[in-house]
């Protein structure tokens, strides 16, 4: 391999390595919670105010001073004077004197006075008879209480949970459902975050035709736009599909002219090969340097031999050109998109499991000085990967049944049964 050398053939690495050394995460943006779910902060989240934001009761029960149901049991229990009742959200308190309770609910503000929580288990609740169950005796005037309590016993303190301007959130964190849920509990409706990447992936080839019409002699459905644009999905982007665009370079580049607009990456599929109509090829090779640059290569794998990938428009929009044939688009995009994506959200850009599983019945040849990736099942118990499919690059079907890349080494031409392999493990 001779650097400098413009057919030399790159390794997977090599490939990936550039694309990566070419993209900058996105500018970071306020967000609403919601539409930053699955994002990164950009900002040290710090909390405004303590929460809990005051001492509030963890049980339904009554709010007592403790030194009145000190002793306390069902037969000799303490009976207090109910003074009032606190809901969640209550903003007006009674105070709690000696020999005095006040009724009290899950989340209620400790009232004035009151040391601790009986739970209403733990009372008649004011109906005079045995233990209660519910808080069904409102309005009654008297409680009698079964049992003693700690002081704070059933109270959720002020700030137990966070305090005034704790650091609850550093930047750098991925905003799942929790990290949202903490956000809304502090207050804060929108955060600085790297955004979801918009991807607009385009398909090549006067053949496609979209699902749902018929196909004439010789043309297929455009199934590439589709996957591709769920892989995008799967990865974390807004993806946009545009339907497929003619063999036409012209018609090609004004499409991308008008979709650049709207794209953080921009993903084409098929026309990157060495045939007659390979229009990406064409229409992207040797750019004026104004408009950016997309290099064509060949790879040392299979499938997904042939690839592009450049910067192009006035922001240098990453443009990933993708093999057509459809298990070369989904594995480049594997291998080569989804880590670019996930690095302009800010995101490692790995993050498949890879294992080693053994493979029982061994693969009979593989392409030699290529790094092969046949598509098969894992099975954890077992720790075992089974071939689906064979190695060709139309297989949708066998795709659609894997959950796992195999991957085998440039140097291997066969792999024995039993051996050892790399599956790469798939949503
Ligand atoms: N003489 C050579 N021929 C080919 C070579 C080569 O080195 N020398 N490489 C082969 C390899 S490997 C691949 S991969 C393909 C890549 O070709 P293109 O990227 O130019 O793709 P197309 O020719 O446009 O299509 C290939 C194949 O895939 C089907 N296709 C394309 N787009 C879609 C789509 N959106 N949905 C479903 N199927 C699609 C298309 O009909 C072709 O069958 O080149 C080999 N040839
Ligand atoms: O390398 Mo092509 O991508 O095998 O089918």
């Amino acid at each position: 391999m001779k650097p400098g050398r413009a057919d030399r053939v790159w390794s997977v690495d090599e490939h990936l390595a550039d694309i990566l050394g070419k993209i900058r995460p996105l500018e970071p943006i306020a967000l609403q919670l919601l539409d930053a779910q699955g994002c990164v902060l950009t900002e040290d989240v710090t909390a405004p105010a303590a929460l809990p934001p005051f001492d509030n009761s963890s049980m339904d029960g009554y709010a007592v001073r403790i030194a009145d149901v000190e002793g306390a049991s069902e037969e000799f229990p303490a009976v207090l004077a109910v003074v009032g009742d606190v809901a969640a959200g209550s903003g007006e308190l009674p105070a709690v004197g000696p020999g005095e309770a006040a009724r009290i609910m899950t989340g209620a503000p400790l009232p004035p006075g009151a040391e601790a929580v009986v739970p209403v288990e733990w009372t008649d609740g004011g109906l005079g008879g045995g233990p209660a169950t519910t808080m069904a005796g409102s309005g009654t005037a008297e409680v009698r209480v079964h049992r003693s309590v700690d002081a704070r016993a059933h109270v959720r303190a002020r700030g137990s949970d966070v305090t005034a301007g704790e650091l609850v959130l550093p930047a750098g964190t991925l905003l799942g459902p929790a990290q949202i849920g903490l956000l809304a509990a502090i207050g804060r409706g929108t955060v600085s975050v790297r955004p979801r990447p918009r991807v607009v992936v385009v398909s090549t080839g006067s053949e496609l035709v979209p699902p749902g019409e018929s196909l004439a002699h010789g043309q297929i459905h455009d199934s590439n736009s589709f996957m591709l644009t769920a892989c995008a999905r799967a990865a974390g982007a807004l993806a946009y599909r545009v339907g497929a665009v003619d063999d036409d370079p012209a018609t090609l580049r004004a499409a991308l002219e008008d979709q650049l607009v709207r794209a953080d990456a921009v993903v084409t599929s098929g026309g990157v090969s060495v045939g007659a109509y390979d229009v990406v090829k064409e229409a992207l090779s040797g750019l004026p340097a104004e408009e950016g640059r997309v290099d064509f290569r060949r790879l040392a794998m299979q499938p997904g031999k042939p690839q592009g990938f450049g910067r192009i428009g006035p922001d240098r929009t990453p443009l990933f050109a993708l093999p057509g044939n459809p298990v070369s688009s989904y594995v480049s995009f594997e291998l080569f998109v989804r880590p670019a994506l996930r690095a302009l959200m800010g995101l490692e850009p790995a993050d498949r499991t890879t294992v080693r599983a053994v493979c029982p019945e061994g693969v009979a040849s593989s392409p030699k000085g290529r790094r092969q990736y046949l598509r098969g099942r894992h099975d954890p118990a077992t720790g075992e990967v089974t071939l689906v499919g064979g190695s060709g690059s139309h297989l949708v079907k066998a795709l659609a049944g894997a959950d796992a890349l195999i991957v085998v080494p440039e140097d291997a031409t066969s792999v024995a049964p039993g051996a050892e392999l790399d599956a790469i493990l798939l949503d």
